[in-house]
């Protein structure tokens, strides 16, 4: 694990995960809130409450723009609250106008190789981005883009690929209290 910067933003909390899809964002975001005891929220389900069609469908009717737009509207809005773990989805770090808004909280990034990612989300049709002929390339090609998005991003960065969820979760609590603490 790697800490760069540190802003004033870890008291109150609001720890925001980025990465790739399959980093881990919404399971490990999910399991962080609960140990901290403080409410999740994950930035896709906020966006499917609110137009009440799954991803994949927001995408069939209204494109990527489409739900880019969703992303960003809805981000800005849940991104006001504090005493969350936030989790976005991979592409949320794509709209400048977003990198503002999740320099609000502590941003976590979320590693794992391409080939990585790629197995956790093979079997998951929800991820319109993937339903192309090579969805394995597809994965290659976006993490080169977004990587120095993410890095430039991150307050924390965590190597996923070798350790498993749990303990993801364990070393992710102790660095955010240690932060608090030395806040
Ligand atoms: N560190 C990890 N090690 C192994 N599998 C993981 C890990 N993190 C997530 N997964 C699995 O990968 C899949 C995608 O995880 P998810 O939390 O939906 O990722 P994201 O929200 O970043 O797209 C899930 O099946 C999850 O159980
Ligand atoms: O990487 C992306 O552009 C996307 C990732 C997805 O979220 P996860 O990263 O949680 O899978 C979801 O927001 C949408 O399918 C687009
Ligand atoms: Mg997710």
């Amino acid at each position: 694990m790697t800490k760069t910067a540190v802003n004033e933003q870890i008291y109150p909390p609001l720890i925001i995960f980025i990465g790739m899809m399959g980093a881990g964002k919404t399971t490990i975001g999910r399991a962080l809130a609960r140990e901290l005891s403080i409410e999740f929220i994950d930035l896709d389900h906020e966006i499917v409450q609110r137009c009440g069609v799954a991803i994949p469908t927001i995408f069939d009717i209204e494109g990527e723009d489409g739900f880019r737009k969703r992303e960003t509207a809805v981000l800005a809005e849940v991104i006001q609250q504090k005493n969350i773990v936030l989790a976005t989805g991979g592409g949320a770090i794509l709209a400048t106008e977003n990198q503002a808004l999740l320099k609000k909280g502590l941003v976590v990034y979320l590693k794992a190789s391409a080939d990585e990612l790629f197995c956790r989300i093979a079997k998951d049709s929800n991820r319109p981005l993937l339903k192309t002929e090579n969805p394995q390339d597809k994965v290659k090609q976006l993490l080169a883009v977004r990587s120095p998005i993410y890095e430039k991003l991150a307050d924390i960065t965590v190597e996923t690929g070798n350790q498993t969820i749990y303990a993801t979760v364990k070393k992710l609590k102790k660095a955010i209290i240690a932060l608090q603490e030395n806040t």
